[in-house]
């Protein structure tokens, strides 16, 4: 059976966190997984998620000033980048939490391809001791023109020059059906390598029963390629989350 993750960054993103993250235990799911949980003390996090008995599957470093979105591609910003890394790795080390999703930002060329080099080996030393995966993730070009990193094989090759193996790529369908298409083959091919997969539906980034996507093929293409961990329902709510979730039971269904 498949399972599926809420993501604290769109659902129920009205709720202090661990209220969220309650929410998301009352509604069925069975992991949460956010954004930026850093304005939340990481005890009340922690508690909430030993009251609900959900893990917490990933976390973003936080973007930068206004209007960037991540620093870790960004020629001669590294002394900040590696400090987002560090207090990122640190708060999910205290929640128990798998994942730490090191965000590229706005940049191009060979200059920021060695910058997002070299601090994601940094991400993955000081991740590596406490069982953290780094993860990176392809964006794609109209709700985020400019970002560093634009498609699932450009993810591949940062991720084979990198020596460690705590690195892996944030599969979301919505930004690379956008971007590439062809997801089964997509998905195959890159299996190894995938940390997370996140759904919505396309063009809108609504619930993912809906749109161009027809998440039950994608279901099955995962299950056939031995994918277990759960979904991550990354989709913007056009209700109160809890009037969204029809999508959930059918889904969970296939
Ligand atoms: O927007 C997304 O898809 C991401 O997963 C994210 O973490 C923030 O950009
Ligand atoms: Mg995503």
């Amino acid at each position: 059976m498949t399972t599926f993750s809420a993501n604290l960054g769109f659902l129920w993103a009205d709720l202090p966190l661990p209220d969220a993250i309650r929410a998301a235990k009352a509604a069925g799911f069975d992991a949460v997984e956010c954004h930026w949980p850093y304005d939340t003390p990481a005890e009340h996090v922690a508690a909430a998620l030993a009251e609900t008995g959900l893990t917490m599957l990933g976390l973003n470093t936080l973007r930068g000033k206004a209007g960037e979105n991540g620093l870790a591609a960004l020629p001669d910003r590294e002394p900040e980048a590696r400090a987002e890394i560090d207090r990122a790795v640190d708060y999910a080390r205290r929640i128990g939490c798998g994942s730490v999703h090191v965000m590229a930002g706005f940049a191009e060329g060979d200059q920021a391809h060695q910058t997002f080099l070299g601090n994601l080996d940094y991400a993955c030393r000081a991740a590596r001791p406490h069982g953290i995966t780094i993860l990176i993730e392809p964006l794609n070009r109209y709700d985020a023109p400019g970002y560093f990193l634009r498609t699932s094989d450009q993810a591949a090759s940062i991720i084979a020059a990198i020596p460690h193996d705590n690195l892996a790529l944030m599969f979301d369908c919505y930004h690379l059906q956008i971007m590439e298409g062809d997801l089964s083959r997509r998905l195959a091919a890159h299996r190894e390598i995938i940390g997370h997969v996140q759904i919505a539906s396309v063009p809108d980034r609504g619930t993912p029963d809906h749109g161009e996507l027809d998440y039950r093929h994608i279901m099955a293409v995962l299950r056939d390629l031995g994918w277990e961990r759960p979904l991550g329902a990354e989709y913007k709510p056009q209700q109160p989350t809890d009037q969204t979730l029809g999508w959930l039971p059918v889904l969970r269904s296939v």
